[in-house]
């Protein structure tokens, strides 16, 4: 046999396994919802963005009934910045003022979950549907600041999803759609007042209200390291108690999203995982291979 034909046999083999080894998992989330924190990089590289979309698509045709979340950090600053708009910065973190906020809530609906949805479109007109958290009562807020050396600096109108009505998402999911939700909620503190809503912090209270399968968290790093930075201590699963005694000594942009996860498997969703954005394609190699490729967070 040449060795030409040897190859070509290998690599259908190579297929072959890969292709065999998501049936598992392709049962396991037959009809599912997955809550996906779309976030980091992955955001602001069209490539990237495009990749994700095709994801989604991906997930839905697979029988998997994806709802994305998203952030949107670094467009607000630049779209700030190009307005001439000042801000205050406390312990590293921009304050979000009265004025901020509206151009938060552009940014965030009305620019990125377009532009995301638009993507998604491509694969089948009207897939995505676009949600904001201030719609259908979806995310209710509450202002929290941040924790600095200990101490808690006031952001602004920045807060937590406190509560969740998931109706209008399970609508669009039951309809075969794909929403994509902005991170913005109105203050329940302040009627009229909106704030912008931590991503993960509101990922993981969706993914609790609708009673997910799984969560996912797009980062830009390759998961959690018990060691950090010590590359080869990354973890590939860890259980809801061992991660509650990790978590304080965690770096502390790992936080956040950890917590998420953590919360997210303690309230009932099944798992949660973080993974990096920042390979294209990384959510099917998590959902459909027996080993994943991030960090999985699963009940002790
Ligand atoms: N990082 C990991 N260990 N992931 C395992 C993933 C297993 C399976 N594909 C799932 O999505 O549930």
């Amino acid at each position: 046999m040449g060795a030409f034909r040897k190859a070509a046999e290998l690599e259908v083999t190579t297929k072959t396994a890969v292709l065999i080894e998501s049936l598992a998992w392709l049962k396991q989330f037959n009809e599912k919802i997955m809550v996906v924190k779309f976030g980091g990089n992955a955001m602001v590289d069209e490539s990237l963005q495009r990749a994700f979309a095709e994801d989604m698509a991906y997930l839905r045709f697979a029988g998997i009934r994806p709802v994305v979340v998203h952030g949107g950090g670094p467009q607000i600053s630049a779209r700030l910045a190009e307005l001439g708009i000042q801000s205050e910065f406390r312990g590293g973190y921009r304050v979000t003022t009265s004025e901020s906020i509206e151009v938060v809530r552009d940014v965030l609906s009305g620019q990125i979950s377009r532009e995301l949805a638009g993507m998604i479109d491509k694969h089948q007109d009207g897939l995505a549907i676009t949600i904001s958290g201030e719609d259908a009562n979806l995310f209710g807020g509450r202002r929290r600041g941040a924790v600095v050396d200990g101490e808690t600096v006031d952001l602004g109108l920045v807060g937590d999803v406190v509560t969740v009505d998931p109706t209008a998402v399970l609508e669009a999911v039951n309809a075969g759609r794909i929403p994509v939700i902005a991170s913005i909620a109105p203050d329940l503190d302040q009627p009229g007042q909106s704030l912008n809503i931590n991503a993960d912090s509101a990922a993981s209270a969706l993914a609790v209200a609708l009673g997910a399968e799984k969560l996912v968290i797009l980062t830009d790093v390759a998961g959690l390291y018990r060691d950090w930075p010590d590359r080869e201590s990354l973890v590939s699963i860890i259980d809801t108690e061992e991660l509650t005694e990790l978590l304080p000594a965690l770096e502390s942009g790992m936080i956040p999203k950890m917590t998420a996860c953590l919360e997210a498997v303690v309230g009932g969703v099944a798992k949660a995982a973080i993974i990096d954005g920042r390979t294209p394609h990384s959510i099917l190699v998590e959902i459909f291979t027996h080993s994943g490729i991030g960090t999985e967070v699963v009940p002790a």
